[in-house]
């Protein structure tokens, strides 16, 4: 029998032909030269030299140093390069050549994959809404007059984005509690996660036209994992009355692998039963494919799973999002990112954030190596999540990692 190909997984590998994440990366002989890698079981494979190897029309998109111009190209293009890259990782006659450009994940370093355009970020989680409400604003209403009726957004920082694996400096800045007489300047003690779910925009829109609910997947071309890294004792001074700013565009890590949404059509899912009505561009109640995404993510401090938020819960869409950003006229551009919004279940162990798994500071969480309220300098903050897929299978949604490096 012939020795073993990267290309015979083991039944039920999560990163099988039916995922096909893409990435950017580059190899230690040749750290200059980022190229287009699709991940394949445990390699990835040099997408643009497999076109050119096996004399495919999409070497112009594939031979690339990112995903811009197979972003660029629209549904159709992103559909017919999948067909092809699933035929090469999967008839036995393509082997010889493309066995030679599969680089094992291990030896690789991985690059952000895309130049972020612009950045959004929702707060789509009834649950997580709700808690933070109560958490900042005990005195009100938990959720804000608007929250049934549009989903909550704010413009973040899209030139802090950063990929999986990078450290992340803990932030200085202003701080006051009620008990303070006056503002303090320092090191953020407060410094917390929020697991995310980030939807990168390829195709374009013109300014002035909306797009609406069933553009969804002419525009966006897949998702990853996101942790919007914040401070939450600088964003509870600053946030009043324009939203989140210095609390939060300090660092966003994204995933290094971008799933591509036709891998996901076995997770979509129906979001949970609205009990407002929306008004006509937000109400998906007759779309025929369900918005939502049954993916579950799971948080881990140094190792040590701390939540498991499910994605399934999330009250406004992915597509109700991408109508609202734009139904103001406000055009798309390729490189465009939108997170959900921290992703947190009814449960205790399914919120996405410290700040609510400790309430606060309140009820501090055990970790084999101590308590935490919230991140200490060194803590590793790792989020990983898959989905169903085909036939029972997993889809791999990789992992978004970052370690807190002390304040400068
Ligand atoms: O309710 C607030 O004042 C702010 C809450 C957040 O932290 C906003 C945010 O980043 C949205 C989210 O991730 O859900
Ligand atoms: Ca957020
Ligand atoms: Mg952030």
């Amino acid at each position: 029998m012939s020795e073993q190909s990267p290309l015979d997984l083991a039944e039920g590998d999560p990163f099988g032909p039916h995922n096909l994440p893409y990435g950017v990366f580059t190899t230690a002989d040749e750290p200059e030269r980022r190229r287009l890698g699709v991940r394949i079981g445990d390699h990835v494979l040099d997408a643009g030299a497999a076109a050119l190897a096996l004399g495919s029309p999409y070497a112009d998109l594939l031979a690339q140093p990112d995903l811009g111009p197979l972003l660029a190209a629209g549904r159709t293009a992103w559909r017919d390069v999948r067909r092809a890259l699933t035929a090469w990782v999967t008839v036995p006659a393509h082997r010889p050549d493309i066995e030679p450009l599969l680089h094992p994940v291990g030896a690789v370093t991985m690059h952000l994959p895309y130049d972020v355009a612009d950045y959004v970020d929702f707060y789509a989680s009834e649950n997580h809404a709700t808690n933070v409400g109560r958490i900042f604003r005990p005195d009100g209403d938990a959720l804000t007059p608007n929250w049934k009726h549009l989903p909550i957004g704010y413009h973040g920082r899209a030139g802090t984005i950063v990929v999986s694996g990078t450290d992340v400096v803990r932030p200085s800045g202003q701080r006051k509690t009620p008990a303070d007489a006056a503002p303090v300047f320092g090191p953020s003690v407060k410094l917390d996660i929020e697991a995310e779910v980030g939807f990168l925009v390829g195709t374009p829109s013109e300014l002035g036209s909306p797009v609406p609910l069933d553009a969804f997947r002419d525009h966006v071309f897949g998702l990853f994992l996101l942790n919007d890294w914040s401070a939450r004792d600088i964003q509870a001074w600053e946030y009043v009355p324009l939203g989140p700013f210095l609390g939060k565009s300090f660092a966003t890590s994204v995933s290094a692998w971008v799933t591509p949404l036709e891998a996901l059509d076995a997770a979509r899912t129906a979001p949970p039963a609205r009990d407002v009505e929306p008004l006509p561009y937000l109400d998906d109640a007759s779309d025929e494919e369900p918005g939502g995404f049954d993916l579950r993510i799971s948080v881990a401090i140094n190792g040590h799973v701390v939540a498991e938020p499910p994605f399934a819960s999330m009250y406004w869409t992915a597509a109700q999002q991408l109508a609202h950003m734009t139904v103001n006229g406000a055009s798309l551009r390729t490189g465009d990112l939108y997170g959900s919004g921290t992703v947190s279940g009814p449960e205790v162990h399914q919120r996405g954030s410290l700040l609510e798994l400790t309430w606060n500071g309140r009820d501090p969480i055990d970790l084999p190596d101590g308590k935490r309220t919230f991140l200490e300098d060194g803590d590793e903050v790792t989020l990983t999540a898959w989905a169903p897929g085909p036939d029972g299978v997993r889809v791999g949604l990789g992992e978004v990692t970052g370690r807190i490096v002390p304040a400068s």
